[in-house]
């Protein structure tokens, strides 16, 4: 009697787990943590033009001639002519982005500009990476892509601490090269409005004597004088004593807007006009996988995916407490992200570390 109970508890116990785990793959992301184990060592077969070769069922024929970054020749010799404003073309900035080119370069290192194959990976700053001890995983990849203001200070177990490419714009630019990047890192700004060139040109031209000092919050980031800061949705750092100054410009890098296009017109299918007051865009992230698929032979990605609507309170970030909530006013689809990332994870154009 007594061993026939046990048994039934013992089939109870196996179909609940049975459950679970089927629930954790139809859900995507609810119990997956308890049974998700990433293979850290093995180092993947790299195949040249592998990655171009399976979007190109998403990107259709698109050009590899397209620059990584924008070079002063395109805008000085000759002028470029683009179909879009930005952030999806340079149509109507290219004076002032003459000017920004002339104090930045464009150049791919050496380093990467030599390999046959390159493995990159694209970090995102999602919760998920948390407790993933992929740090190790990740220092590995050839080229590693981080965004915006993401540390690796304090996180190198779980997020690495190579850092090839850093995309930002002003209003994340809330970070320290010193400290979250490598000497050699490049800052690769992705300019989202003609603003954000003048603020990057002001904070590398030799323009910044001529404004009003403004003194340096502890952080060692201070804001921009009135009439510009009016221009941004929040403080942007400015000038005064921004870590961006520690070099001539030279590490610094426009990102080339065709990448935004593609993303948005390819991944998300968004009007490239839009009236609205709060514009549709890819998120940075997007962009990101975006650029790898054109730089890299293999793209992996790791923290990608927001909480979905049930786990409204869960934070987004993998180092701070903040929830989606903050996106409300983004001009995100974060829902549509997340079935552009599925189709490419579907076609094996790129592959997740963390779990989706
Ligand atoms: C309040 C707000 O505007 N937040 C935006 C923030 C904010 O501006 C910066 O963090 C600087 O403070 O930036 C964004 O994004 P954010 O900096 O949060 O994250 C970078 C990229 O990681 C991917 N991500 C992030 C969190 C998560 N749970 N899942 C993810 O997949 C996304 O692809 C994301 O792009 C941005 O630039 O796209 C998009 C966010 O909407
Ligand atoms: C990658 O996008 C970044 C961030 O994730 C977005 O939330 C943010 O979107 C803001 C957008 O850049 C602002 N546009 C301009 C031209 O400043 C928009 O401003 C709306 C607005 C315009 C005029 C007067 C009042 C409000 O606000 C968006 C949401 O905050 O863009 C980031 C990249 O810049």
């Amino acid at each position: 009697m007594i061993s026939k109970c046990r048994w039934k508890l013992l089939a109870m116990l196996a179909f609940v787990l049975v459950v679970m785990v089927w629930y954790s793959i139809s859900r995507e992301d609810r119990y997956i943590e308890l049974f998700y184990f990433p293979i850290l060592e093995k180092k993947e077969p790299c195949l040249q033009g592998e990655a171009e070769r399976k979007v190109s069922k998403l990107f259709g024929n698109y050009s590899q001639e397209q620059p990584i970054f924008l070079q002063l020749k395109d805008y000085f010799w000759v002028k470029t002519p683009s179909a879009y404003e930005l952030p999806y073309g340079t149509k109507g900035s290219e004076d002032l982005l003459l000017r920004v080119l002339a104090i930045t370069s464009y150049s791919i290192p050496e380093s990467i500009q030599r390999l046959k194959c390159r493995r990159c990976v694209v970090v995102g700053n999602g919760h998920r990476l948390r407790n993933s001890l992929l740090g190790e995983a990740i220092n590995k990849y050839d080229v590693v892509i981080r965004l915006n203001n993401a540390p690796v200070a304090g996180y190198e177990g779980d997020v690495g601490s190579k850092t090839t490419m850093r995309l930002f714009y002003p209003e994340s630019a809330h970070f320290n090269p010193k400290v979250e990047d490598n000497p050699d890192t490049l800052l690769v700004l992705v300019a989202f409005k003609a603003m954000d060139f003048h603020w990057i040109e002001s904070i590398l031209s030799d323009k910044k004597r001529a404004w009003p000092p403004v003194s340096p919050a502890p952080s060692g980031v201070g804001l921009l004088p009135a009439p510009l800061t009016l221009h941004f949705r929040e403080p942007v750092p400015s000038h005064g004593c921004h870590p961006l100054l520690r070099t001539t410009g030279l590490d610094i890098r426009i990102l080339n807007p065709f990448f935004m296009e593609i993303a948005a017109d390819k991944l998300l299918r968004l009007p490239m006009q839009q009236p609205h007051k709060i514009k549709q865009k890819p998120t940075t992230g997007l962009l990101a996988i975006t650029l790898a698929l054109h730089l890299c032979d293999l793209v992996h990605i790791a923290g990608f995916g927001y909480p979905d609507a049930q786990n409204k309170k869960e934070s987004i970030h993998y180092y701070e407490q903040i929830t989606i909530k903050s996106m409300a006013w983004s001009g995100h689809n974060v829902s549509q992200e997340a079935l552009a990332i599925k189709r490419m994870l579907e076609i094996g154009a790129v592959k997740n570390l963390t779990y989706f």
